[in-house]
């Protein structure tokens, strides 16, 4: 049988000994019902990225969210393993959510898990195999998720229903911060949550690209309950009073 252990030779030391237990990001994710707010720190002053995330999580998120750019799957570069480790050394304690926008994905799943991901999101379309990735992301405890671009079908989830903790849908096409929201996600979303509802599972369903305090209430209502949003927060002087906004819009669309 090809098994997931053998696969993993394949990988780095970081994978390798991850895989041999090491993986401890999952004990930091509640998966609880309420909603959820992930600061993206594509829009953060990356010179300053570790008091950045501190004074985003005081100021009331409850998720840091992590992009990750190849400049091959998207035409942007961004940052790696090592600094998601880094804000780890930082001291910080809150989920980290890695949405993987590389291609192919599971050479650096390892390194992240290893790093202190708590979430690990990839597109379907970067891997050749989405089960097998799937998996090996699980296999490293941390919790899975599948993340579909704006034109992009959610046909596969069909398969893997059982294997996805979170659903991240593209409200931009992905690769840039400071982009407009897509309408045509809200659809997308309560398609989404129809599927979610009707697998009776417990799974975030996340929304990622041009979220605002004006339009996070709507996302709500048509079945979001992660919300990412980075120049929204990050492009303001005081981000506890945007995601106070935030919060009250959400309490509005329960
Ligand atoms: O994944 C992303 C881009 O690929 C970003 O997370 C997303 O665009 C968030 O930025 P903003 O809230 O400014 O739209």
């Amino acid at each position: 049988m090809f098994t997931l252990l053998s696969t993993s030779l394949a990988f780095s030391p970081a994978a390798r000994s991850a895989m041999a237990g090491r993986g401890h990001a999952a004990s930091a994710v509640s998966m609880a019902s309420d909603f959820l707010i992930a600061p993206s720190i594509l829009s953060a002053d990356f010179a300053r990225l570790g008091d950045e995330v501190t004074n985003v999580l005081a100021s009331g998120a409850d998720v840091v969210h992590f992009d990750v750019m190849d400049n091959h799957y998207v035409p942007n570069l961004t940052i790696g393993p090592m600094v998601c480790k880094a804000l780890r050394k930082h001291g910080v304690t809150a989920p980290i959510d890695v949405h993987l926008m590389v291609s192919p994905v599971d050479r650096i799943i390892g390194d992240f898990a290893e790093a202190g991901a708590s979430y690990i999101t990839f597109h379907p379309e970067a891997t050749g195999h989405i089960d097998r990735s799937l998996q090996l992301v699980k296999s490293l405890g941390c919790k899975s998720g599948l993340v579909f671009n704006p034109a992009t079908p959610l046909d596969c989830l069909e398969y893997v229903m059982d294997k996805v903790d979170i659903i991240l849908l593209m409200s931009v096409n992905p690769g840039f911060g400071g982009q407009a929201f897509i309408p045509a996600t809200l659809d997308k979303l309560r398609q989404a949550r129809a599927l979610i509802d009707k697998s009776g599972r417990d799974i975030r369903l996340e929304i990622d690209g041009g979220v605002t305090p004006k339009n996070i209430g709507e996302i709500a209502a048509a079945g979001a309950d992660m919300f990412v949003a980075g120049s929204a927060i990050f492009n303001t002087p005081d981000y506890k009073a945007t995601i106070d906004v935030m919060r009250a819009e959400l309490a509005k669309a329960k």
